[in-house]
C-alpha cells in the first residue's frame, strides 16, 4: 500500500486542535491500521481503481498495484492517476521519442540533478523536508519556516523520489519549459556591442571590420609589418587612457585592441533621402566599433549652463562647438542647413537693446564673434535685478502749518452702536439718502433687490450694509463706513454691527470714533430686551474706548405713536445708566425719530402733530454740534491699521486707519510694528480724494511701496520710524469691569488687534473719580468696580501708556481699561 502521504494526513487533521505536531506519532490518525489504509480509503481506492481501469482499457499493460498507486498520489483522482500511468507506462514509440515524450519540468531537472549525486540504492530511513527541498533546489527557505518532517516508509527507493516529484509536477505549465528553451546566463566577458540589444546594423558593421581588422593583423603578423604592430599598440594603450573600466575587463586576457568612439545621437526622426556624410566609410577609415557612451552625456541645458569656459578658438561659428554633437532632429536635412538660428538677434538680445535706448545709452555694437550660448546666459542672468520702484518725492510739508492755513471743514467720526435690528443702519441710510449723499436712483434699485428677497423694509439699511452676507441675514456683520458733510463738518460714518457675535469689530470700529451714536428701538419690549443685551455693553465699551459724546437716537417712534411718555422713560432710564459708566450728562443728547420714515433725521415733518411736544435739535443738528476731540498734532506718528488691501496694479498693497497722533505725508516712511519693516508712503486717500497729507483723527488710506505685504496685519501700528512704539508683553492698566474679573485667561482687544493674554493680579480696587486705592490686592472685583490688574500677554504686542484695551473671556466683555505701564 502506498504510504499515508502528507497531503492524506492534512486531510483529516482539525487544524484547531493540532496546528503543530510535536512527534512523528501524532501524523497517524486513529483508526488506521496494517497498510495505513482506513475503511473508507479502502472502498474509495476500489472504486476509482475500476474506473481507472476502463479509462486506460484492456489492452494498457499495467498492474493493480501501479494504479493503486497513482490513485493514492493523486488523492484517488481518476483523470490525473489515468494520465500518469499511460505516461509512465504506455509504450515507447522509438520513432518520435521527443515529441512524444513528456517535457520534463524545472522540478524534473532539478530533482534529477539532486539524484545524480545521491546513492542509486535504497534510502535506510526517512528523508526530511530538507533534503527535498535541497533536491528540488529551491533551498530551506522556500519551505516553511518551521519545517514539517516529510515521512517516506523504510528501504524507499530514491529513484521513485524523483520519479514521483517529477510526475506530481509534470502538469503544471511553468515548470515545464523544454530544456532547449531554458535560458542561459553567460557572464559577460566583452564590452556590450552597438544598438540597444546588440543587434544592430552596426553592430554587424563592427564585427565586419572587426573581422577585417582580425584578418588585416594576421596578415601583418605574417609579413613581420613592424609598423603595424605598434599603430595596434598605440590603439591599445590609447583605448586604455580613454576608458580604462570598459576596455581592460582582464588583465589575464588581454582583449584586441578595439578603438570606441562615442556614438553620435541618431536622429529621432526618419532619415531623409539625402545622403548622410556621416556614414562610416568602412573601406578607409580604421576599423572602429559604434559603442553607446554608457556614461550619460550632459544634456544641453546643463551643457549650456555650465560651459563657461569655451576653449573654441574666437570666430568659431555655433555650429562648430561641441553641441553639433547633439544631432537634433531634421539637422540633416537641406532645409534646416538653411537655417541658422544664432544669425539675427535672440528676443533676449532685442529686449536688451530695446532697454538701452529707452535708457538713452546708446546701444554698444554687436559683439562679434558671438559669444557661446552659456555666456550670453550667464550675461544675462548677471544682469537681472528687481526694477526698483521709483524713490517717492517728499514735498517736505510742514503739515501742521499745513492744516492750520486749510479752513478745511472740521473731520468727525462717530460709530454707530446698538442692540441688534434696533435700526442703526437705516437711519444711517435714511441720513445719507436725505442729505443726498446717495441719489433716489440707487435707492431705488436698493428697494427693488430687498424686495426680490422678500426684505423690503432692510433697503435704508442696504446703503450701508453691502456685503451680500449682509444682505441676505439681514444683519451688519462689519463695520461699514461712509461719509457725508453738513455746513460745518465733514463726517465719517462707522457703523457698527449690534449682534453680540461681532463685538470685536463694533471695538475696532469704537476705537476710531470721536463720539458714538447709541441706536434704541422705542417700541414696546424692544428696549427692555436692548438694555439686556447690547445697549448696554455698547454704552460701556465706548466710554471706555474713550468716547465722552453720545447722542442717543430713541429710534422706531412711529411704532409708538411719537409717545412722549415712552420718550421720557426711555430717557430716564438711560441717563441713570449711562452716568454711573461714567458718562457726563452734559455731554448726553436724546433725539426722537424715525429712521425708516425720516422722521427728525435731517429735518422735521411740519404735517407730523405728534411730535408737537418735541423742540429739541434734528439728529444732524446734534451731530454737528459735538464737539471734536483734541487732535494730538504734534505727537509722534501713530496709526492703527483697521484694514489692509491690494488697491491695483498701481497701488498694490495699501492700509486703511484711523490716525490716533501725529501727522503724515507723501514720501513719508513709516514703520510697522509688531513686523518692524518700514514702508513708503506713495499716496494718500481722504474720503477717496487724493491728498498731500493727512492729521490725527482722519482715517486716511495709504497706499504703500517696499513692504511685503505679510509684514502688515489688522490691528498693527503704523509708526514713526524714529519714534517706535515698543513691543510689550505684559502691561498695568486701570479697568472698569462688567463683569466679576478674577485672574484669569482673557483676549485683550486693541482696535482690529487681538491676542490671547491673562489676568495675573489684581492690585487693586480704586475710587471711580479720584482713582484712589480703596483695597489692595482684591481677591475679587465685582461689575461696575475700577482696579487696577496686571496682564500678561502670550506674545509681544505694539501697546503704550494712553491706549484703551478693552478685555473679554469666552465672548463676553469683562473688563475695559487704560493702559498705565
Ligand atoms: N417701523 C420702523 N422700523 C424700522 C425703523 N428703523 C429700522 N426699522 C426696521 O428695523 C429692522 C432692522 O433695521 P436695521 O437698520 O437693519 O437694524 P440694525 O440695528 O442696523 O441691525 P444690525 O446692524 O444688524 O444690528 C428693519 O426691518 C428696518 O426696516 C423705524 O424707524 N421704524
Amino acid at each position: 500500500m502506498p504510504p499515508k502521504s502528507g497531503h492524506q494526513r492534512a486531510k483529516n487533521i482539525d487544524y484547531e486542535d493540532d496546528d503543530i505536531y510535536s512527534d512523528e506519532e501524532e501524523y497517524y490518525e486513529e483508526g488506521v491500521e496494517g497498510d495505513g489504509m482506513s475503511e473508507e480509503d479502502k472502498q474509495q481506492m476500489a472504486a476509482a481503481t475500476i474506473k481507472v481501469k476502463e479509462a486506460l482499457g484492456g489492452s494498457f499493460k499495467v498492474t493493480e498495484t501501479q494504479i493503486q498507486e497513482a490513485l493514492w498520489h493523486y488523492y484517488y483522482d481518476v483523470g490525473k492517476s489515468v494520465s500518469y500511468l499511460k505516461n509512465k507506462y504506455a509504450p515507447k514509440v522509438p520513432a518520435q521519442p521527443k515529441q512524444s515524450q513528456k517535457p520534463a519540468s524545472r522540478f524534473d531537472q532539478a530533482a534529477s540533478a539532486a539524484g545524480v549525486g545521491a546513492p542509486n540504492g535504497k534510502l535506510s530511513s526517512f528523508i526530511d523536508s530538507t533534503t527535498v527541498c535541497a533536491a528540488l533546489n529551491l533551498g530551506l527557505e522556500s519551505c516553511y519556516s518551521t519545517p514539517p518532517p516529510v515521512h517516506f516508509p523504510i528501504s524507499y527507493n530514491f529513484d521513485r523520489l524523483t520519479e514521483d516529484i517529477t510526475n506530481f509536477f509534470w502538469d503544471t505549465p511553468w515548470g515545464n519549459v523544454p530544456s532547449h528553451r531554458l535560458g542561459t546566463i553567460i557572464p559577460q566577458t566583452v564590452a556590450p556591442k552597438g544598438g540597444l540589444l546588440g543587434g544592430s546594423k552596426l553592430a554587424a558593421l563592427a564585427a565586419k571590420r572587426k573581422q577585417k581588422q582580425q584578418e588585416q593583423a594576421a596578415k601583418a603578423e605574417e609579413e613581420g609589418n613592424d609598423a603595424d604592430k605598434a599603430v595596434a599598440l598605440l590603439d591599445r594603450l590609447s583605448v586604455k587612457s580613454d576608458r580604462p573600466a570598459l576596455l581592460a575587463p582582464s588583465d589575464k586576457a588581454p582583449k584586441p585592441a578595439i578603438r570606441y568612439q562615442r556614438k553620435r545621437s541618431p536622429s529621432p526622426q526618419p532619415q531623409p533621402q539625402v545622403e548622410s556624410d556621416e556614414e562610416p566609410d568602412l573601406g578607409t577609415t580604421r576599423p572602429t566599433m559604434e559603442f553607446p557612451d554608457l556614461r550619460a552625456q550632459p544634456s544641453m541645458f546643463a551643457t549650456t549652463l555650465c560651459s563657461k569656459n569655451d576653449s573654441r578658438p574666437a570666430g568659431q561659428s555655433h555650429q562648430s562647438t561641441s553641441f553639433a554633437e547633439f544631432a537634433l532632429p531634421y539637422t540633416s536635412m537641406v532645409e534646416f542647413k538653411k537655417v541658422d538660428p544664432f544669425a539675427s538677434p535672440s528676443p533676449d538680445d532685442i529686449v536688451q537693446e530695446a532697454q538701452k535706448r529707452g535708457a538713452g545709452r546708446p546701444s554698444k555694437p554687436k559683439a562679434t564673434p558671438k559669444k557661446p550660448a552659456g555666456d550670453k546666459l550667464a550675461e544675462a542672468v548677471d544682469k537681472l535685478h528687481v526694477e526698483e520702484a521709483p524713490r517717492v518725492k517728499s514735498k517736505n510739508l510742514n503739515v501742521v502749518e499745513e492744516f492750520a492755513k486749510s479752513e478745511m471743514k472740521r473731520m468727525m467720526n462717530f460709530v454707530v452702536i446698538g442692540h441688534v435690528d434696533h435700526g442703526k443702519s437705516t437711519l444711517m441710510g435714511r441720513l445719507l439718502y436725505d442729505l443726498k449723499v446717495i441719489d433716489q436712483r440707487s435707492v431705488d434699485k436698493l428697494k427693488k433687490e430687498a424686495e426680490n428677497i422678500g426684505k423690503a423694509s432692510f433697503a435704508l439699511a442696504w446703503v450701508m450694509d453691502q456685503t451680500s452676507e449682509e444682505r441676505s441675514r439681514g444683519v451688519t456683520v462689519d463695520i461699514a463706513t461712509n461719509n457725508f458733510e453738513t455746513e460745518q463738518t465733514r463726517f465719517t460714518i462707522l457703523d457698527a454691527p449690534g449682534h453680540r457675535d461681532f463685538i470685536p469689530n463694533m471695538i475696532a470700529g469704537a476705537s476710531q470714533a470721536d463720539f458714538a451714536v447709541l441706536v434704541i428701538d422705542a417700541s414696546t419690549n424692544s428696549f427692555e430686551s436692548g438694555l439686556k443685551g447690547q445697549t448696554k455693553e455698547h454704552a460701556l465699551l465706548v466710554r471706555s474706548m474713550g468716547v465722552q459724546r453720545l447722542i442717543v437716537a430713541v429710534n422706531k417712534m412711529d411704532t409708538i405713536n411719537w409717545s412722549q411718555h415712552r420718550f421720557n422713560e426711555i430717557s430716564t432710564q438711560m441717563t441713570t445708566f449711562l452716568t454711573t459708566a461714567s458718562f457726563s450728562p452734559k455731554q448726553i443728547s436724546f433725539i426722537p425719530c424715525a429712521g425708516l420714515t425720516g422722521e427728525n433725521v435731517t429735518h422735521r415733518n411740519p404735517d407730523n402733530s405728534l411730535l408737537d411736544w418735541y423742540t429739541g435739535p434734528t439728529l444732524v443738528s446734534a451731530l454737528d454740534t459735538s464737539a471734536p476731540s483734541p487732535r494730538p498734532l504734534d505727537k509722534p506718528l501713530r496709526l492703527t491699521i483697521s484694514d489692509v488691501f491690494r488697491g491695483g496694479i498701481t497701488n498694490p498693497i495699501s492700509i486703511t486707519g484711523r490716525i490716533d497722533a501725529g501727522t503724515l505725508q507723501i514720501g513719508d516712511q513709516i514703520l510697522i510694528m509688531p513686523s518692524s519693516e518700514k514702508a513708503t508712503i506713495k499716496a494718500i486717500e481722504l474720503d477717496g480724494e487724493p491728498v498731500d497729507w493727512a492729521v490725527a483723527g482722519q482715517i486716511p488710506t495709504l497706499h504703500l511701496q517696499d513692504i511685503d505685504p505679510v509684514h502688515l496685519r489688522l490691528g498693527d501700528i503704523a509708526c514713526a520710524p524714529n519714534h517706535p512704539v515698543r513691543l510689550i508683553k505684559s502691561f498695568t492698566c486701570k479697568i472698569l469691569a462688567f463683569e466679576h474679573v478674577l485672574p484669569s485667561s482673557v483676549d485683550v482687544f486693541r482696535g482690529r488687534l487681538q491676542a490671547e493674554g491673562r489676568i495675573v493680579r489684581l492690585s487693586a480696587t480704586l475710587d471711580k473719580t479720584s482713582g484712589e486705592v480703596l483695597k489692595k490686592k482684591p481677591r475679587i472685583v465685582r461689575p461696575g468696580e475700577v482696579a487696577r490688574v496686571v496682564v500678561e500677554l502670550q506674545r509681544e504686542l505694539p501697546l503704550e501708556v494712553g491706549v484703551r484695551i478693552v478685555l473679554r473671556e469666552r465672548g463676553s466683555t469683562v473688563a475695559a481699561g487704560l493702559l498705565e505701564g
